[in-house]
């Protein structure tokens, strides 16, 4: 029997998964590290824990393992995308990242706007300027860190340094580079115009592959400390929402994903790059070849929930402060939440914006604030999917996954809320088996991805919309886009008052 381990390089822990030629979960270990937040609007971690976590998860994972270990085949990544790791000459780290959800880049992003115009850098990156993308922080730092980024020889994305400490070799796969707003998404390469316009050395940028590239072997280092062999093949993996669409079997048209994260994302495939969204939604290269996909993105989806966790429930497990959810009503009696925690991206690219809470009232129990927080983040990945619709797309069925999948009722609530099918595979940890079936496929254990996904994707169970809900779900949906428009200015009032 062969295997193929999948490295899940998320924003809250790495899961690693070991999984079988049959398709079979065999072991999963996951590790978690925090976030860090110095200022509103910061976000960062040090790349160097997430080396250290992962390690630890698969020395874990081969301690656990009874086979041999030479019939692991290969290892891939999947990874939280658009965060920066600036590396020296050396290759070492030269500050923490800035991750994907911090957002002080708003200056940077209009410097981008005016140096490359907002209709070349739509024609080139098919996507508009948002705070959580890579470029904006490399011009942060040249702006703020200019000694910094002096020092730099090459600047990569998360799974790739971690990729990069496992088997030497620097790399980026285009799936993730999408997310820089530095590739010519169309063409597959490094932008000359853009860098030259933004003032970006193009050495910057490291040679890109595909996602199921073999880059090499693990080093004899690294296998020393995991237990793994020296043999054991490396493949480039992808961006963690590409992934999540390889685990989920969204390699063809007509498909939709729905994944709560950290982030909430709905993403749909794509077969052609010449799709118009007017970057009202993301538009990537997927981790199939030559394929691409579109994506609207919650900030604060599963964050807010976590949030309200450590916040009001810091030592209980999500089952326990969720306990009782299915018996609160829909519409968490009369109490809406905005998951707007650190600003938001679909549909309102907003760095100022914060969350509120409307209509509480004394009659108020904690289960209703966590009914409230789980309807709000749902309502927010409704108006992605009120894109796609509008844009033609056919939404009735979707696959969740997701740290968000665990839970039934918010299962249920998602097709009330999204009025579509909801289904749930036997593993929540979609970019984990994406990641693993790139190195599966990559290691020739397949001849396509899609033939894989047969063998690794299997679904659990459905959820069918409540025709009931879906009517009381879509006025409360009317009122939930209202508090955007009424809190704007609040905010902007605000702000001045944030942490700084
Ligand atoms: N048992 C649970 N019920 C509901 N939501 C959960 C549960 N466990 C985790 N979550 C949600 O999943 C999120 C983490 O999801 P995950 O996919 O692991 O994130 P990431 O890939 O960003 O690290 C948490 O922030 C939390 O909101
Ligand atoms: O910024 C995006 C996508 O554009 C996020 O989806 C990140 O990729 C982080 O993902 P999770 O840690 O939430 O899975």
């Amino acid at each position: 029997m062969k295997y193929v381990i999948g490295v899940d390089l998320g924003t809250s822990a790495v899961k690693v998964i070991l999984m079988n030629e049959k398709g079979e979960v065999c072991n999963e270990v996951s590790k978690s590290y925090p976030l860090i937040q110095e200022k509103s609007g910061y976000s960062e971690q040090d790349p160097n824990e997430w080396v250290e976590k992962t390690t630890a998860a698969l020395k874990e994972l081969v301690k656990q393992f009874n086979g041999e270990v030479t019939a692991i085949e290969g290892i891939s990544f999947s990874g939280q995308m658009h965060g920066l790791v600036l590396l020296d000459g050396e290759k070492e780290v030269l500050r923490h990242a800035i991750l994907w959800n911090d957002t002080r880049t708003t200056e940077q992003c209009q410097q981008i706007y005016s140096a490359v115009g907002e209709k070349r850098l739509l024609e080139i990156t098919k996507n508009p300027a948002l705070e959580g993308f890579t470029l904006p922080k490399l011009l942060w730092v040249k702006q703020y860190e200019s000694e910094i980024l002096e020092k730099a020889s090459v600047f990569v994305l998360p799974k790739d340094y971690l990729r990069y400490k496992m088997s030497g070799q620097i790399h980026m796969d285009y799936s993730d580079a999408a997310g820089t707003l530095l590739l010519n998404v169309a063409d597959k390469s490094w932008s000359a115009e853009i860098c030259d316009l933004v003032g970006i050395d193009k050495s910057l940028c490291p040679p890109l592959v595909e996602s199921h590239e073999l880059v090499g072997t693990i080093t004899e280092s690294f296998a020393a400390e995991t237990g793994l062999a020296p043999t054991t093949k490396v493949f480039a993996g992808g961006a963690d929402n590409a992934c999540g669409a390889i685990g989920s079997g969204i390699l063809t048209d007509g498909k939709t994903l729905c994944s709560i994260g950290t982030s909430g994302v709905v993403l749909s495939y794509e077969e052609t790059k010449d799709r118009n969204f007017d970057g009202k939604v993301h538009y990537f290269n997927h981790g199939q070849e030559d394929a691409f996909y579109t994506m609207g993105v919650t900030l604060a989806a599963g964050y807010s929930l976590s949030w309200f966790k450590d916040t009001f429930a810091k030592d209980e497990a999500f089952e326990s402060l969720l306990e009782g959810l299915e018996k609160v009503p829909v519409g968490a009696n009369g109490l809406l939440f905005t998951p707007y925690l650190v600003g938001e991206r679909t549909p309102h690219a907003d760095a100022v914006i914060r969350g509120s809470f409307i209509g509480m009232d004394a009659s108020h129990k904690r289960i209703d604030f966590a009914r409230a927080v789980i309807e709000g983040i749902t309502f927010s990945l409704n108006e992605s999917i009120d894109i796609f619709r509008e844009s033609g797309k056919t939404i009735d069925t979707i696959i969740s996954i997701g740290g968000g999948a665990k839970n039934e009722t918010w299962l249920q609530i998602q097709a009330d809320v999204f009025n579509a099918k909801i289904v749930k595979l036997s593993s929540e940890q979609g970019p984990a088996v994406g990641a693993a079936m790139l190195a599966a496929y990559g290691s020739g254990l397949f001849n396509s991805l899609q033939e894989c996904a047969e063998v690794f994707t299997a679904e659990e169970t459905s959820y069918e919309p409540i025709p009931e809900n879906v009517d009381k779900y879509q006025q409360l949906f009317k009122l939930y886009k209202d508090v955007y428009e009424k809190t704007k200015d609040l905010n902007e009032g605000l702000k001045g008052f944030r942490k700084n």
